[in-house]
């Protein structure tokens, strides 16, 4: 049993789908875990009339898959309390005052708070300055916010809504989430790198030829069409989770493993990002809409057929682009990404590309060796993976590429914390490594404002790719203009082309 922590939870958007999916059964898994026992309780405000008795059952609801009995889900849920509340009435954060006061006291919460903001971004600013406008912050405990993206929709909107809440928080009480950094594979990154000097001591631009990132997602875009029209997947997954983690493998090492020494560095190597010109913009970055297809026998519609998807909709359901680093470290290495929907499948994976050996000493005489590749796969299997040239058995010399693979096992990736839980954990002993800090989110929006803004000036037809596919043609351009290939697509992919399995 872990030291259970003393906090008042105050979650806005209490009714909201992020609630019932990731927040309650994560607060549930630390309770399990004993990371939360008697002395936390929970309000969930939002607009509409429930009583605690309802919003329990709703609690009960949404951890239902998680129960080990009906007697710990119960009491679980008995901490939660509603309170219906709209975030720009001012009257009504008294009465959300009063609660919390009466809490902090029933649960002994030393006055600890954390605000959850499950809302849409447009009501970020409104909430903090209400906080502090009607004495809901005492400064008594540690008081912490937590944000969920998109954090803006521009670098001219990111930082508008960040100073709204720098009037109130200090960047160390804010947690911008990013819930890719919650991912067991990604904090791994870190581990392989420099854990391992037979890797750190290869992480440059003499050793490596280029690194690929690659996002996909076999589903399209469900329910969300209405907010996803107005993102795309250059905002709703590049300027986000895909530099995150580019972020992560082009840092240099930090020379403490500890929040400010990381956030330092992926800082330095962000900014190192050459900013292009929208003409190198739009030579560097490719985007693409899904059209209708069939995958093993089964169809599926356009992107423009979607629910609350315009029928004439321009936006990218995929985009693709080359980031190249002006730094020593980096100097010539490209760093290729790509996310989509309605991908051939769901893989979200980093390939680290090591050059060919400039001296093959079995040139003419048999197989070219293959490229070392060191595979990160983040889901839906999480491990590692590193091609290297064995000879093949047998008579003659011939080479065969091998792969050295672990894989985490099902029941491993059974038990292992799901991301939110661990970064609701992190929020609690205030470690804000695994967020999204100010500096970082800037010049992302940075980087990707310009291709953006080169994309929305063209009046060239949006490039399509069928869906269950790997992306329009010019993804593949983009790196075969290079000289380069992606060094993955699934095994179907090949298949399809008549290609033996790669
Ligand atoms: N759902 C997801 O998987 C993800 C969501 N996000 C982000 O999380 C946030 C919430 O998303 P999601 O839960 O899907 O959204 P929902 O639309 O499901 O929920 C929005 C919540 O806000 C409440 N609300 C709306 N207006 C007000 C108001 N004026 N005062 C008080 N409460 C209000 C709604 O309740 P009521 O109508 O009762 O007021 C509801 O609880 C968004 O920023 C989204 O981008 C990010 C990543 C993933
Ligand atoms: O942030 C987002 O992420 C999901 C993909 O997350 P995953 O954990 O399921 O890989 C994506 O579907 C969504 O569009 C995006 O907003």
């Amino acid at each position: 049993m872990t030291e259970s922590q003393a906090v008042l939870f105050t979650i806005f958007g209490a009714t909201g789908d992020l609630a019932k999916r990731k927040l309650y059964p994560s607060l549930f898994r630390l309770y399990k875990k004993g990371e939360l026992a008697d002395n936390f309780a929970v309000i969930g405000t939002a607009r509409r009339e429930w009583s605690d008795e309802f919003y329990r059952g709703v609690i009960l609801d949404s951890i239902k898959d998680l129960m080990r009995s009906k007697t710990e889900a119960e009491a679980f849920a008995s901490h939660f309390y509603y309170q219906s509340h709209d975030v720009g009435d001012a009257s009504h954060y008294i009465t959300l005052k009063e609660l919390g006061e009466k809490l902090k006291t029933q649960y002994k919460t030393l006055g600890n708070q954390v605000f959850f903001l499950a809302m849409a971004p447009q009501f970020f600013g409104t909430i903090a300055e209400h906080l502090k406008s009607e004495g809901i912050l005492t400064g008594e405990g540690f008081e912490r916010i937590v944000i969920e993206k998109p954090f803006g929709t521009s670098y001219a909107t990111a930082k508008a809504l960040n100073d709204s809440l720098a009037k109130v928080f200090t960047e160390e009480q804010i947690f911008r989430i990013d819930h890719y950094l919650g991912k067991e594979m990604i904090q791994a990154v870190s581990a392989v790198r420099f854990a391992n000097p037979i890797f750190e001591s290869l992480w440059d631009n003499q050793h490596i030829d280029n690194v690929q990132i690659t996002f996909a997602e076999f589903i399209g875009v469900e329910d969300r069409g209405g907010y996803y029209e107005t993102s795309g997947a250059l905002k709703d997954m590049i300027q986000n989770h895909v530099l995150q983690v580019l972020s992560l493998i082009a840092m240099e090492k930090p020379s403490k493993f500890d929040e400010a020494h990381i956030v330092e560095q992926k800082v330095k190597a962000l900014k190192a990002i050459r900013q292009y010109s929208p003409s190198e913009a739009l030579e560097n970055f490719v985007r693409g809409q899904y059209i209708s297809g069939k995958f093993d026998g089964e169809a599926y519609k356009a992107y423009r057929e979607e629910d609350s998807v315009s029928p004439d909709s321009q936006t990218e359901t995929f985009a693709a682009g080359k980031f190249v680093i002006d730094n020593e470290r980096w100097a010539g290495v490209p760093f290729y990404v790509r996310s989509g929907k309605r991908m051939t499948e769901k893989g979200t994976r980093i390939n680290i590309v090591f050059k060919k050996s400039e001296d093959n000493l079995f040139a003419g005489s048999c197989d070219e060796p293959v490229q070392n590749v060191l595979t990160i796969y983040i889901q839906p299997t999480e491990g590692f993976s590193l091609s290297v040239n064995g000879k093949a058995a047998g008579q003659g010399f011939h080479l065969d590429p091998l792969r050295l693979s672990f894989r985490h096992d099902s029941e491993f990736l059974g038990n292992s914390p799901e991301a939110y839980e661990k970064l609701f954990l992190d929020v609690l002993k205030g470690d804000g490594t695994n967020f999204s800090h100010w500096e970082e989110a800037a010049r992302a929006w940075e980087l990707i404002d310009v291709v953006r803004n080169a994309w929305d000036e063209q009046t060239s037809a949006l490039p399509t790719y069928t869906a269950r596919s790997m992306g329009p043609k010019e993804a593949f351009d983009l790196l075969a203009r290079d000289g380069r290939e992606w060094t993955w697509q699934p095994d179907v992919w090949y298949r399809d082309r008549g290609y033996f399995d790669k």
